[in-house]
């Protein structure tokens, strides 16, 4: 479905992406994950097209996302910080995207909306909102749309464990409808219930991206956190080190070449 071949991107001298390939497809949830400043943001805003790489492509269903912008209707975006105008309400930022973004009659998906009790909290102004809740309005807004594509950078952070709860249990939903979900986080316990597939950045470059069967495999552990210490010290212990993909993902990997 996304398909990313050879990316650079240079800001001034730092390289924050080196040479990524990968390729993603419907029905896996993919865990971004690497240090602080690794280049995780940048991937997911190059695949946005808000980031432009100074070389190599991006391929959304097999078209390239260089000078078109349609393929954005296919994707939901959370970000890390959501910005909204301090002096509207939140029924009326969520209204506001509503007519921004094209959709079709009765195909709005408002289950997040009234799970996380938004309709009691319409009239609430931007500028007072917790960091929790303005985090729930992001969440609201990057399913409201039923994409195909979810892309969740750091969804988690800041909610509180019930509503943390409640956007897994969405993420799982939408998984199993075969959609296909992108997140980063720093918190490896929170992603070990929805993950299928872990890419392990940093520096820029693409370290790890295999799937969490595989990695649990190789290690005996269960615990997503536990094995991917376990495979990231057996690899890394130089820092630059590249581990072999499994299987599926070398497969996956040459179509993307
Ligand atoms: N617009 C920009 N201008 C200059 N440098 C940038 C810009 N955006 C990102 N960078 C730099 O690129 C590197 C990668 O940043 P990025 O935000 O992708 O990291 P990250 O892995 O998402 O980090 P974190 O875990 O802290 O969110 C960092 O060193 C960052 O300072």
């Amino acid at each position: 479905m996304i398909t990313i071949k050879n990316l650079h991107k240079k800001f001034k001298k730092l390289h924050a992406l080196n040479d990524v390939s990968a390729s993603f497809s419907r029905g896996q949830v993919v865990s971004l994950i690497g240090p602080n400043g690794s280049g995780k943001t940048t991937l997911i805003k190059s695949i946005l097209g808000i980031v432009k790489p100074d070389a190599g492509s991006i391929l959304f269903a097999g078209k390239s996302i260089d000078k078109q912008v349609a393929y954005r209707d296919n994707i939901g975006y959370m970000p890390q910080i959501g910005r909204y105008p301090d002096n509207m309400k939140i029924g009326q930022v969520i209204e506001m995207v509503k007519n921004i973004r094209n959709h079709k009659d009765g195909t709005l998906d408002d289950e997040l909306f009234f799970d996380f009790k938004m309709d009691e909290m319409q009239d609430k102004n931007m500028r007072s909102l917790s960091g929790g809740t303005r985090q729930k309005v992001s969440a609201v807004l990057a399913f409201l749309f039923n994409p195909d594509v979810l892309i969740l950078d750091e969804p988690t952070a800041g909610l509180d464990p019930l509503a943390s709860e409640i956007l897994k249990d969405k993420i799982i939903k939408e998984k199993k409808k075969g959609k296909l979900i992108l997140i980063t986080s720093h918190v490896l316990s929170d992603l070990d219930e929805l993950t299928t597939d872990v890419m392990y950045l940093q520096d820029g470059k693409l370290h790890l991206y295999q799937t969490v069967e595989n990695i649990k495999q190789q290690t005996g552990e269960t615990r997503l956190e536990k094995a991917i210490a376990q495979v990231m010290k057996r690899y890394l212990k130089d820092g630059t080190a590249t581990i072999p993909m499994t299987e599926n993902r070398e497969a996956d990997y040459a179509k993307a070449i």
